[in-house]
């Protein structure tokens, strides 16, 4: 187990890490995240003992991890792929590792076959891809056996396959007991894989609790409905005081907030109305993640696209730097949609309010 009590790491004016506390848990894939700069990397290196903190402690297995005697076979890590040297080969790289671990020579065969670099074990690592050089160094984490990794962004630089092999990796160390923390901006990624999540922004902790309990808890709920007779539902929906909004990801479907599938099936029941999809939705980790983050982004590009996915409830302002409602900067419906309202309105919504989830575009786009 990896515990954090009081964790801070301050870099001149800058506080990185700003009191941190918590358990990395054995048997479970750990979601690291936070924007740019939130001081993730900094908390690994703390745990590895490469930084000293400011205040407060971190341990590994109840140890500070620069005391432990045979740290591969306690916790394995990846921080930096580049990390390595270039001249030697993949597996003079790992026999070296191994050596100075008290780890057998035989491992290193195994550990390269494990992350698929068996046949370019007698190249040099300075000639790795990116990719490659991730797979090495996902290679020494495992040289020792430990029963904790921890990866900085492992899924950077991977291909397809790569991605695949890493995500059903780490869940296969985590089933086997091991604690897993993984830092990743792939939320995607992260919705498949992790089974607890750390949040932190701006060295501050956000949120620290399982991925179902952060969806479910900070998700606007919704209802998915498709039906061949949607402009005659959505008004009976929105006169029953829903928002009905068009679904991005399914072209047809549409979204209901304020209403239960029940009223909704009931409803679309009492008059006649076929429905070819009625189905809850709660937002994904990507959505939930932007919102809960979005007053800890210290770097935002000043996109002309307006804010990112899933920001901000019905109703809220955009973050700063972001279109302000209501103006001409919103794209009105995809094509197909019946356009009851202001361009870029919920349907039937009143003119100039814009919809929680259309695209907020300087209307460049279809
Ligand atoms: N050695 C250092 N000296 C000075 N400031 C540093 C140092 N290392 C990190 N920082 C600062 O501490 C803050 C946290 O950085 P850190 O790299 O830990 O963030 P991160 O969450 O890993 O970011 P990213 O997702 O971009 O990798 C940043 O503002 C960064 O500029």
């Amino acid at each position: 187990m990896i515990e954090a009590r009081g964790l801070t790491k301050r870099y001149g004016n800058k506080l990185a890490v700003d009191q941190l506390s918590f358990q990395v848990r054995p048997g479970s894939v750990t979601g690291f995240l936070g924007p740019n700069g939130a001081g993730k990397s900094t908390t690994m290196r703390m745990i590895l003992g490469l930084d000293t903190p400011t205040g407060g402690n971190v341990t590994v297995n109840g140890r500070p991890y620069d005391h432990v005697q045979a740290p591969l076979r306690e916790m394995g890590a990846l921080l930096d792929a580049k990390a390595m040297h270039g001249g030697r080969t993949a597996y003079n790289h790992l026999l070296c590792l191994a050596q100075s671990n008290g780890i057998p020579n035989r491992r290193v065969d195994e550990v390269l076959g494990m992350v698929g670099l068996t046949q370019v074990a007698k190249k040099r690592a300075g000639g790795f891809s990116l990719g490659m050089g991730q797979r090495l160094g996902i290679a020494s984490a495992l040289l020792g056996d430990p029963g904790i990794l921890m990866f900085d962004e492992p899924v950077n630089g991977l291909d397809p396959e790569g991605i695949l092999w890493i995500r059903n990796l780490m869940k296969q160390l985590a089933s086997e007991g091991r604690t897993v923390f993984v830092s990743s901006h792939l939320m995607s990624e992260m919705e498949v894989t992790a089974d607890h999540l750390i949040v932190i922004g701006q060295g501050r902790m956000i949120a620290d609790t399982s991925m179902r309990d952060f969806i479910e808890t900070n998700s606007q709920s919704f209802t998915v409905v498709r039906s061949p007779q949607a402009e005659k539902l959505n008004a009976l929906l929105q006169a029953k005081g829903a928002t009905v909004t068009p679904d991005q990801a399914v072209a047809g479907s549409f979204r209901v907030h304020e209403l239960s599938p029940v009223v909704i099936g009931d409803l679309a029941a009492e008059h006649g109305i076929a429905l070819h999809e009625l189905s809850p939705r709660f937002d994904s980790l990507e959505e939930v993640y932007m919102r809960m983050t979005q007053h800890s982004v210290e770097y935002r590009a000043g996109l002309p696209g307006g804010p990112p996915p899933g920001w901000g409830p019905p109703g809220a302002a955009p973050p700063p730097g972001y279109p302000q409602q209501g103006g001409p900067q919103f794209a009105g419906p995809p094509p197909g949609y019946a356009q009851q309202g202001a361009p870029g309105a919920p349907w039937g919504a009143p003119a100039g309010a814009p919809s929680p989830s259309m695209p907020r575009s300087n209307g460049s786009e279809g």
